[in-house]
């Protein structure tokens, strides 16, 4: 078994009425790249401040490369990169003079890591005079993203790097994140986007404090329990509240233009759905078998309360 470069155990944390984090444990391995999963609230951000020791938890323990993040703060520091979801660079500093600060700090120099940094900052070059303040979403990130690995750190853990971005930056910046993973960096990263989870090694959906399952994305697709149909219609709305309405449907969202829905008896026949649509009027409906997303996972597992 690989060793564990991330360690979390039974933490907990409150504010005042909300239960942020509720027993949470999980390990990242050493050269994994991990995707915390989940949506606005779920206890992503909690969860990385105490990783980065900006936070302590109230029960529970966890460890940096089996440094623990209460007793061993400042060697922790040395050895992650960290990239808050809020913008966190200096506004007023040009590109090339955030990155020299960043370096400074950390003790090293721009070029002492350089060949880390290059693929990104050569993207930014042509930029290294500009306030950062005035870069775009997409370049603002890059620039963090060079920031928090200007000092090699060993783990680099980022917090919703890709919300607001633009999706051809979300693309490339998943790139990225694939190169820095290949000169042997372990990266937690955590997302609200979950089109996102497929291109990580292995992902924990979070959701109300609680983990709901930790696996490789195919693993988790796999415990959506249903045959899972798309279905279309000019009239999506009327379609979804007489889907809705019967009582074999199990399972019904919208997904775009499509609706996903899924029967509590696996066996049903496409016929008997083509007839149900026929009496709803609905003959207009196109309807195919497709396999489950990792959406469908998430709202399964949330519905069913299936939490570790
Ligand atoms: N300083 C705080 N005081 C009170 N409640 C807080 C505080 N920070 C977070 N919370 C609450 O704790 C829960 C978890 O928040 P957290 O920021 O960790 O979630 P998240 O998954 O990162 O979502 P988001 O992307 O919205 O930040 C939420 O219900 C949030 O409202």
């Amino acid at each position: 078994m690989k060793k564990s470069a991330i360690h979390i155990e039974s933490i907990s944390k409150r504010y005042a009425e909300v239960q942020a984090l509720d027993q949470i444990s999980l390990d990242v391995e050493e050269g994994e790249l991990f995707g915390l999963i989940g949506p606005d609230g779920a206890g992503k951000t909690t969860l990385i401040k105490i990783l980065v020791t900006l936070f302590s938890a109230e029960d529970g323990k966890a460890s940096i490369l089996g440094m623990d993040t209460n007793d061993s703060k400042a060697s922790i520091r040395k050895i992650i990169g960290y990239m808050p979801g809020r913008f966190s660079l200096y506004p007023d500093l040009s590109v090339e003079e955030n990155l020299s600060f960043f370096a400074r700090a950390f003790d090293t120099t721009m070029e002492e890591n350089y060949s880390l940094i290059q693929s990104i900052y050569d993207q930014l070059k042509p930029f290294k005079d500009r306030k950062s303040g005035a870069l775009s979403g997409g370049m603002k990130q890059k620039l963090a993203l060079c920031c928090a690995l200007i000092h090699r750190p060993k783990v680099l853990i980022l917090d919703e790097p890709t919300t607001g971005v633009d999706a051809v930056s979300r693309k490339e910046f998943w790139q990225m994140l694939h190169e820095i993973k290949s000169q042997g960096i372990t990266i937690l990263v955590s997302t609200p986007y979950m089109d996102e989870a497929n291109l990580c090694d292995r992902i924990a959906f979070l959701q109300g404090g609680k983990i709901l399952s930790i696996d490789t994305p195919s693993k988790i697709t796999g415990q959506f329990p249903w045959q899972l149909f798309a279905i279309k219609s000019q009239k999506k709305y009327a379609l979804t509240e007489w889907l809705r309405a019967w009582e074999k449907v199990s399972y019904c969202y919208a997904f775009g233009e499509y609706l996903h829905i899924a029967f509590s008896e696996n066996a049903i026949q496409m016929n008997e759905i083509k007839e149900y649509l026929s009496a709803g009027s609905f003959s207009d409906a196109e309807i195919v078998n497709i396999p489950p997303t990792i959406e469908d996972t998430f709202i399964y597992l949330m519905e069913n309360g299936n939490s570790r």
